[in-house]
């Protein structure tokens, strides 16, 4: 008898929604029942995708949550901010567990989602039961729940690497900048005038200064971990690489700490915890050094002259911070190992 959770996935034809794909070849609990599209149903996937030819047979399914249902237990839904706030109720209704990668339902707040995001907000309801899937920080709160809102990627990599400083109350959060930069399929799979070839190549642009959606899922986040409001500067970068979020933060220290104690202090948060790593000190990671895998690898450099720290955090924005990220919390949900199917080595160069 096959026992393989039975998984769909909506928005199959985005980036997202392929290295769902990709990395299910690996999963040895799942099997793929349904990959789904709003706009090519009844087309093969690897029409558009020729990477996939043999990889998945099925011809696309439409959007239909009563016929998901049939054919699946659990559905990712890697579609755009908004699509995902008006499917996943109906999705949920069905009986389906969900794991949603957009924005929808990460901000507690309706009112604050409707502000930057410039959509409907979902209701109060969904928004309280959705639990937010930082699997190293959240991770007990997963287990054993049927919906998850897999956290931004830009919040990935800076989350990860300021939550154990600021737990700590080795950093003041009132004196937090953030500068991190993405490869260019951080924006999906569309085309648009900012990833045209000629507009991003040999180019490095700042964009949404001060409007990004990700800082209040940041803010939200610390405000949880101090017990009060807390505010950032945030700034995005457009790098001309495919994948990769460099994420650059700079705190004050609240006393003084030697880069081996920061480097310590890291490894006992994140101890048992397969996919954090820490670079010792005097080295710092690069995005290559995580490309392809689920890893968040992240270096520090105390300055004694001004008391500040420098935390250098990567992910793969596509994997940790997406796909890899959302399948991490599919284990923790259905009880399994939390790197089942996720053991992949970087790709180096
Ligand atoms: N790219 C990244 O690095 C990250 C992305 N995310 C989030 O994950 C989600 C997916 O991102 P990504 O894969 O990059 O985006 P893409 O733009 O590459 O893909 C989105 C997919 O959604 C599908 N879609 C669009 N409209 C609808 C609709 N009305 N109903 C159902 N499906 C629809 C489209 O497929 P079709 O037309 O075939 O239906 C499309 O392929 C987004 O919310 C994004 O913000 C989160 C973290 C990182
Ligand atoms: C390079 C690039 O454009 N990245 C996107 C990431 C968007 C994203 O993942 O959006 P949600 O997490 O809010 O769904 C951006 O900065 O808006």
């Amino acid at each position: 008898m096959n026992n393989k959770l039975r998984v769909a996935i909506v928005g199959s034809t985005g980036y997202g929604g392929v290295e769902l794909i990709r990395f299910f070849q690996n999963h040895p609990q799942v099997e793929i029942t349904s990959v789904i599209s709003s706009s090519s149903s009844g087309e093969s996937i690897a029409d558009g995708f020729p990477h996939l030819t043999d990889v998945i047979r099925r011809p696309l399914d439409g959007v239909d949550p009563a016929e998901i249902a049939t054919r699946a237990d659990l559905v990712f839904t890697a579609t755009p901010s908004g699509v995902s706030a008006k499917l996943v109720p109906s999705l949920l209704e069905a009986g389906l567990k969900v794991i949603d990668l957009s924005g929808d339902f990460r901000l507690k707040d309706g009112s604050v989602y409707e502000h930057w995001y410039k959509h409907p907000a979902p209701s109060a309801n969904l928004l309280e039961r959705a639990v937010y899937g930082m699997a190293e920080v959240y991770g007990d709160e997963v287990k054993g729940k049927d919906f998850i809102s897999n956290p931004g990627c830009y919040p990935t990599a800076t989350l990860l690497g300021l939550i154990p400083a600021v737990e700590a109350g080795w950093i003041d959060p009132s004196t937090i900048i953030i500068d991190a930069k993405s490869g260019v399929s951080g924006a999906g799979r569309g085309t648009s005038l900012t990833n045209h070839y000629a507009e991003m190549n040999e180019n490095f642009k700042a964009y949404k200064l001060n409007k990004h959606q990700h800082i209040p899922e940041i803010e939200q986040v610390l405000g949880n971990i101090t017990g009060s409001p807390v505010t950032v500067t945030f700034t995005t970068h457009l790098v001309p690489m495919t994948r990769g979020i460099m994420s650059t933060m700079y705190a004050k220290l609240t006393g003084e700490h030697s880069d081996r104690e920061i480097v310590d202090l890291y490894r006992k948060y994140y101890e048992n915890r397969p996919f954090v790593r820490m670079r010792e000190p005097g080295i710092w990671p690069s995005t290559k050094e995580v490309y392809g895998s689920n890893y968040c690898d992240i270096g520090f450099s105390v300055d004694p002259r001004t008391g500040r720290l420098t935390i250098i955090s990567v992910i793969d924005n596509l994997v940790k911070g997406a796909s890899g990220q959302a399948i991490q919390n599919m284990n923790l949900m259905m009880g399994w190992e939390e790197n089942l199917g996720l053991n992949m080595t970087p790709v180096y160069p």
